[in-house]
């Protein structure tokens, strides 16, 4: 058992915490400096948060350089492990640094949040990003880029999304929509906990399943 350490020394060791909040049985991955966070209030399903075990890391800045290299080794094997285990087409990687920036919690944290084709709607921050003129290289890229630019872009998602259900077209519906805040339901522990425990026994079917992995531990 590849991770059974991990397991271990997430229930034995200290307490963690995400800023002031207990979150030691919301956590389904730990590495040296970095734990794995299950989302309380999810935009999607697999919505988790990497976040420093040291608490008064508040910026990407705080971070010492032997715990920023344990924070991407673990950023590097939970993004591929979301993306394995929600079968995501893409994925946000967020940091929301400062109060102007949308940090609502004071502590590090990087947002994961898995994203499908279909669910491009009410990511309220992506208009900017719809303008964006990369050179894609990725040989299907381009053609997935103009497919979601192809119905308007975001805008048109948006309208199209499971809230307004603009010019009658069939909305959007399904776990995978973009929840806007309003929608987003605080999880309980029972909950969270069983996350925690599917998710780690799939993360070590995971990383058991590819060996190169193994370098990220
Ligand atoms: N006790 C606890 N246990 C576990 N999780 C806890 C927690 N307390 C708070 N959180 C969780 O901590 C995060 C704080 O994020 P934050 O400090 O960056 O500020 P928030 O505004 O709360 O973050 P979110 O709204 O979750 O935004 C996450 C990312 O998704 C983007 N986003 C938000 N709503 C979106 C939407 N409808 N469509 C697309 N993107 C969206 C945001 O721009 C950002 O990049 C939240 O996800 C919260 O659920
Ligand atoms: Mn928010």
């Amino acid at each position: 058992m590849i991770l059974s350490k991990t397991r271990k020394s997430i229930s034995m060791n200290k307490p963690i915490y995400f800023s002031k909040f207990l979150v030691t049985e919301q956590v389904f991955y730990k590495s040296k400096y970095t734990y794995a966070l299950v989302n309380l209030k999810p935009i999607v399903p697999g919505h988790i948060l990497i976040v420093p075990l040291r608490t008064t890391v508040l910026t990407l800045s705080d971070l010492t350089v032997p715990e920023s290299q344990d924070y991407f080794n673990t950023l590097q094997l939970i993004h591929r492990f979301i993306k394995w285990q929600y079968k995501a087409d893409s994925i946000n990687v967020a940091i929301q640094d400062g109060p102007e920036a949308g940090q609502s919690v004071p502590h590090l944290h990087t947002h994961i949040i898995p994203r499908y084709k279909i669910n491009n709607v009410g990511d309220l921050i992506y208009d900017k990003l719809d303008h964006w003129d990369g050179n894609g290289t990725l040989v299907d890229w381009q053609a997935r880029r103009d497919d979601y630019l192809g119905v308007g872009g975001r805008q048109a998602r948006k309208n199209k999304s499971a809230l307004a259900t603009a010019d009658g077209d069939e909305p959007f519906q399904g776990p995978n929509v973009l929840k806007p805040d309003s929608q987003r339901k605080v999880r309980s522990l029972i909950e969270m906990k069983k996350e925690v425990q599917d998710l780690q026994s799939r993360l070590e079917e995971f990383v058991a399943s590819s060996p190169d992995l193994k370098q990220w531990l």
